[in-house]
């Protein structure tokens, strides 16, 4: 509604939602038409049962074949039938409701599991930690024959900080969500040392991994099971390191039943910054191997965005981080930065390196990157 009058498109909008509702009138109206369609058949069949039964008893009677007191038994058994033939009729047509149904339930079992019964996938880590992407290209399924990530070549250090920057577009995020394995690269793999990503199970890679993505989803809950997602008995120690870390602690003090306050269903009632600052609580409760953060402290204010970064910096140590990010002052302290452009890698190193390059990197920083402190 907002963006509505803001943009002044209510004539639009108005007529747009008119179109829909009248699509949706003209539907029930077939819908309505097809089910008196199906009763007049129902009652065709049931009727026509009738006379021509009733004809050839009556036929009988009068060619001497039946008695009369025969003809009123068999009037009588039909009147009986009826009922029941009405009701198989009535059955017919929900069963035939009732299988479409089941067909679009269908296409949603069909799909297959992450990890099929009878395969085994691994659920250690292997020795070394460090993860590589190697000759990796990817395109969205469905998404035409443009590759949005080609030829990357990229490793990621255990117990380093990588930073990716880049034009919006340029593909940092599908990185993010390849290493999460919501896809599968099409071209080339992902290892971690020497294992193959796809071989470690599903389950145990996504519960050693911290993760804060752009449209990280918060649900309508109280603000405990928020942070400590699908933990029965939180841990009140690890509960207290994650408010601490996304610095919350003054949030929750100020909210009336503290963390037992519940939130809206996708944050709403919080701000983006409160929501953010819940997500990365969320990620180090977990206390992950590695993190993966994507603009994960964009809508925080400096102030915040500084003492959480203190903290998390902390945090990070000895862990494997991945940042996605816009702002220098989340990326200029990382061990490694990876510059990307329409897909590719164009440039890594540090941030003394990268500046001294004079290339991309530069003129993201110059152009794009928030010049902080
Ligand atoms: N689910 C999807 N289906 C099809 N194409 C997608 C999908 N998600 C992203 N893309 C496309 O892939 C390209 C890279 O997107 P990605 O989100 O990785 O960029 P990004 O560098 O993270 O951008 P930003 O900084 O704006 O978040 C874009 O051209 C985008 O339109």
């Amino acid at each position: 509604m907002q963006e509505i009058k803001l943009n002044n498109c209510e004539r639009q909008k108005r007529w747009a939602w008119e179109s829909i509702q009248a699509g949706l009138f003209r539907f029930n109206v077939k819908n309505l038409a097809l089910g008196q369609y199906q009763q007049a058949g129902t009652f065709f069949i049931n009727e026509s049962k009738n006379v021509l039964i009733t004809f050839l008893v009556a036929k009988s009677v009068i060619d001497g074949q039946m008695t009369l007191g025969a003809m009123m038994a068999v009037q009588y058994i039909i009147g009986q039938l009826n009922s029941p033939i009405e009701q198989m009729l009535n059955f017919i047509q929900q069963l035939q409701d009732a299988k479409i149904s089941l067909e679009r339930l269908n296409e949603i079992r069909d799909i297959t599991n992450e990890e099929p019964e009878g395969k085994s996938f691994m659920s250690e880590l292997p020795i070394g930690k460090d993860i590589t992407l190697n000759d990796l290209s990817f395109t969205y399924p469905g998404a035409g024959n443009d590759p949005v990530l080609s030829n990357i070549n990229l490793t990621i250090p255990e117990g380093k900080t990588t930073a990716i920057v880049g034009m919006s577009g340029s593909g940092k995020t599908t990185i993010l969500k390849l290493l999460l394995r919501f896809y599968e690269p099409q071209y080339g793999d992902i290892k971690v040392d020497h294992t193959y990503l796809s071989q470690i199970s599903f389950r145990f890679w996504r519960g050693i991994c911290g993760v804060v993505m752009q449209d990280g989803f918060i649900f309508s809950d109280n603000i405990v099971r928020n942070i400590a997602v699908g933990d029965e008995y939180p841990d009140q120690e690890k509960l207290k390191k994650a408010i601490h870390v996304a610095n919350i602690t003054d949030f929750i003090r100020s909210l009336p039943l503290g963390l037992n306050t519940r939130i809206g269903a996708e944050g709403n009632g919080i701000s983006q910054g409160q929501r953010q600052r819940i997500l990365i609580a969320r990620a180090v409760y977990k206390n992950p191997e590695y993190i993966f953060f994507d603009e994960a402290t964009n809508a925080l204010d400096a102030i915040n965005e500084k003492v959480i970064m203190e903290n998390l910096e902390a945090f990070f140590k000895g862990r494997t981080v991945v940042i996605v990010a816009h702002r220098l002052s989340t990326v200029k302290n990382a061990d490694n930065i990876i510059v990307m452009k329409n897909g590719i890698i164009t440039e890594q190193g540090t941030h003394a390196e990268l500046t001294s390059k004079r290339g991309d990197y530069f003129e993201l920083v110059k152009n794009q990157l928030e010049l902080g402190a």
